[in-house]
């Protein structure tokens, strides 16, 4: 690793290679120059003049695509005979002499093919050449090993991806970082050696100066978890910036075709330069329109409003969009969306009307000098436009340029990196764990500044326009499927409303029965929108949605069809939340209420990892119901970082688990009103669906179970405790089949006193399973981490659990025996109880 900035050293002599990338940009107009391929064997020997002899390039045996690693605890004859030729190659290559290189060489081939053919009668490509790799992992830091690796280098690059290094081979589960040109991946070992200091980015050292794979732009200057774990905050930042900034990664001018045009490098700076210069640029053909600011690929809807007067080179066609609704903005014939959108815009727009619209929404019909009116200013426009996903100006449109603010976030100060205690919160979806991370920010983190805030509030709003946006679609996608499966049923939605809802029905005439309510529900929406009369709209969208929404919630056969489409599972809150207030919060000056904030789903989620620092004050009467307070005061402060691993992150099978190695605590949060909800299946492939309860307890299970974590403390976060109180009268604790031998107490007959007992038995079962599987004690707690103090206290005693810990490593400290630290009060108390 060089700093950064360092010239790049050369690289070893024998080290020779050639890159060819598909050129996918616009037809050029010169003769290009034609090489014959040259051949590089995989199976075959090559012989004769075309052979290895004669190419310029000393070729290497290409390596199986995956090179397999071999463990000593399992030697087989076939797989020590391989290793064999694999040394011959090493000492040929590093051979001066070119002859003899290429006759071993081809000689060589002529082995692999036939050991390939022995290994593998099948066809498959075999296990055959392994270049030493590895009989135990100390020969990766050999020097030999390195030589031999990076000769391959050139060659490999159709390499399975994912599972394997690059450089090494090794096939780990851990997380690689890729080459944002070739792709190639890298383990953490092996990362720094292949990128070198990095001046662009993450990038190969062979891929220095070459322009990225297209596919990756929209990654550029992204946070990478595997540099995080090498290098300092304040490195990463740096190379994440010049991989951002630095000119080889950027889209050359060429690239974007806007009306018909290539551009040229200034109009490039004058677009991304514009006030709001089009976000994620691909290479491709746009269209603009330079009196409006509206900005589209060509073919299709506008997508964005940027910046009018933008002087390209091409002129704005009339099929710029592809339209057919026989009606012209600025020339260009628009779409039927938009035509709809006027029309609820009430501008009279009779067939081939030509319109002047200007970047306020001003228009006017051609010729007529004469301003009509604004398209986008109604707020009903607006919405109308969210849910179709037509972009309107902003409110500040006048106002200087829009910054990302994550980017100008700052970075944590890591100085006193020693005594940070990094603190691991997981649990499966819908947990909580988003709540608590905000709660714990809020709480002792840094206020949300105002540029977190806007952004929150961006959020929140197209959170808002998402529901919206599900209806509409959900709507479409249901009703096709109902109607193909459902034939008899496509003329009778009446009758399918009223079905009995509690009848057990078949899934499909249950999604048919929903749909038709969605569909009834947005015609509805599309109505009233169209009407004008948002007033009225909203109270009652929430009074009929509210019921349509539980309705989705309870049925096992919807919520799995909508969990396909991966969107519907936060819809009850987003009815009972957002809808409510969606007028007030679509409006510009709408600012997030902390509670908006911590309801709202997604701002937590950026890449799915999210961390704040933060201190405790020991000074707080909570402490003192802890124990020692004397100690408290003497204490130094204790600095945490507390990380969320969003639950989609989790799902890719654990592959995260070895980042987090040195956490001083998991706190695993499960949503104790679970218990008789059921979820999606996991990845085992089995349809059926999961109650909910049982998957936190398998993901638990598997957390704890973790080689990574046999030395960690673990705490239970038992949350949603509000919900479960609720409703463990109605619904008994017993529906999950795990806690089939609850057998409460019936001394009271009150949901309190039932919860408490359910609450204590549920504590004891993961107990039981935490002391079973590691042979330690599970640290609980409950919360209803809406609530902030709850979550106070949660984090409070997380920090004496730390401490008893600490001491426990130190002194044979052992806490005061209570229920939240001990085993030895079974569950089988509560069960035999009832008898
Ligand atoms: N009633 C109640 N709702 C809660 C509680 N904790 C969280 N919620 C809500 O439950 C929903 C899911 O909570 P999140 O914090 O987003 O859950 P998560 O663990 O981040 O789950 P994902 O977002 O799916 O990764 C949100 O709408 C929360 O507001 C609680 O204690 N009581
Ligand atoms: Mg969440």
């Amino acid at each position: 690793m060089f700093p950064p900035g360092t010239a790049i050293p050369d690289p070893p002599a024998n080290l020779d290679y050639s890159i060819a990338l598909e050129y996918d940009g616009p037809p050029v107009s010169y003769e290009l120059p034609r090489i014959d391929p040259v051949h590089i064997p995989t199976a075959d020997p090559v012989s004769g003049p075309l052979g290895l002899a004669t190419a310029a390039v000393p070729v290497a045996p290409v390596p199986p695509r995956v090179a397999p690693v071999q463990r000593p605890q399992q030697p087989s004859a076939p797989q020590a005979n391989s290793a064999t030729p694999a040394r011959d190659e090493e000492e040929e290559y590093s051979d001066d002499d070119g002859s003899s290189r290429s006759a071993k060489s081809s000689h060589s081939q002529g082995q692999h093919k036939a050991a390939a053919r022995s290994a593998a009668p099948g066809g498959r490509r075999a296990q055959v050449v392994t270049f030493g790799v590895a009989e135990d992992s100390n020969k990766y830091d050999s020097k030999e090993f390195d030589e031999v690796s990076e000769q391959y280098v050139a060659v490999t690059r159709t390499e399975k991806k994912g599972k394997t290094c690059h450089r090494c081979k090794k096939s780990k589960w851990e997380s690689k970082e890729a080459c944002i040109v070739c792709d190639a991946r890298y383990c953490s070992h092996c990362l720094l050696r292949a990128m070198g200091s990095m001046p662009e980015g993450r990038k190969c050292v062979t891929c220095i100066g070459q322009p990225i794979d297209e596919s990756k732009r929209s990654k550029l200057g992204k946070g990478s978890r595997i540099l995080s774990r090498l290098l300092s905050p304040l490195e990463v930042k740096q190379i994440l910036k010049v991989e951002k900034e630095c000119q080889a990664n950027q889209l050359r001018p060429e690239q974007l075709i806007v009306n018909g045009f290539p551009l040229h490098d200034e109009e490039m700076e004058d677009l991304l330069g514009c006030q709001r210069p089009p976000g994620n640029l691909k290479p491709g053909r746009y269209w603009y329109d330079k009196e409006s600011g509206l900005w589209g690929k060509e073919g299709e809807k506008p997508d964005r409003i940027i910046s009018t007067n933008l002087n390209f080179n091409g002129k704005l066609q009339p099929d710029a969009s592809n339209g057919t609704a026989q009606v012209f903005i600025n020339g260009r014939e628009i779409t039927k969306i938009e035509l709809r959108i006027l029309k609820i815009a009430k501008v009279q727009c009779p067939r081939d009307t030509h319109f002047w619209v200007y970047h306020d929404g001003g228009y006017e019909e051609e010729g007529q000098n004469n301003i009509k009116g604004k398209i986008w200013e109604s707020p009903l426009t607006r919405l109308a436009c969210a849910l179709v996903s037509l972009p309107v100006p902003p409110l500040n449109f006048d106002k200087p340029k829009e910054e990302n603010y994550y980017s100008s976030r700052s970075v944590p100060n890591y100085l006193d990196h020693k005594r940070i205690q990094r603190l691991l919160i997981l649990g499966s979806p819908g947990s909580g764990t988003s709540t608590i991370f905000k709660q714990a920010k809020l709480l002792y983190g840094s206020r949300f500044t105002p540029e977190e805030l806007e952004s929150i509030k961006l959020m929140i709003q197209s959170n808002l326009f998402k529901y919206l946006g599900i209806l509409l679609e959900g709507r479409e996608h249901f009703e096709e499927e109902a109607l193909a499966a459902v034939p008899n049923h496509a003329s009778s939605e009446d009758e399918d409303l009223h079905q009995d809802e509690n009848k057990p029905t078949t899934s499909n005439s249950c999604v048919y029965s929903i749909n038709a309510k969605l569909k009834k529900f947005s015609d509805w929406l599309l109505d009233i929108i169209a009407m004008g009369d948002l007033d009225a709209f909203f109270p009652a969208a929430t009074r009929e949605y509210a019921p349509i929404v539980d309705e989705l919630w309870n049925d096992p056969a919807i919520k799995a069809t909508y969990k396909r489409k991966d969107e519907l599972h936060f819809l009850p809150d987003a009815a009972e939340y957002f809808l409510s207030r969606a007028i007030e919060v679509s409006s510009n000056e709408y600012e997030p209420s902390e509670k908006d904030v911590i309801y709202a789903e997604g701002v937590t989620q950026g890449n799915g990892l999210s961390f704040i620092d933060f201190t405790l004050d020991d000074r707080s009467p909570m402490s003192e119901s802890f124990g020692d307070s004397h100690e408290a005061y003497s204490q130094p402060v204790n600095k945490y970082q507390l990380i969320r691993v969003s639950a989609k992150g989790m799902n890719e099978g654990c592959k995260w688990v070895e980042m987090f190695e040195d956490v001083r605590m998991v706190i695993f949060s499960v949503a104790l009103s679970d218990y008789d909800q059921l979820a999606l299946p996991g990845s085992d492939g089995s349809r059926s669906l999961l109650n909910k309860m049982i998957q936190s307890r398998d993901l638990f299970e598997a957390t704890i179970r973790q080689p990574c974590f046999r030395d960690t403390p673990f705490v239970l976060v038992l949350n949603k405790y509000d919900l479960f109180e609720e409703k463990i009268g109605r619904s008994p604790l017993s529906t999950c089949e795990w806690f089939g031998d609850f057998c409460p107490l019936r001394t009271h007959h009150n949901n309190q006193s039932l919860a408490q007992q359910a609450f204590y038995y549920v504590a004891m079962k993961f107990k039981d399973l935490y002391a079973a599987s590691t042979g330690r004690k599970l640290f609980v707690w409950q919360a209803r981490a809406r609530d902030r103090p709850t979550v106070d206290e949660a984090f409070r005693y997380i920090r004496e659990v730390l401490r008893w810990e600490d001491e426990r490593d130190g002194a044979g400290y052992c806490p005061e025996e209570s229920f939240y630290s001990t085993t030895e009060l079974s569950s089988s108390r509560l069960i035999a109880a009832a008898e």
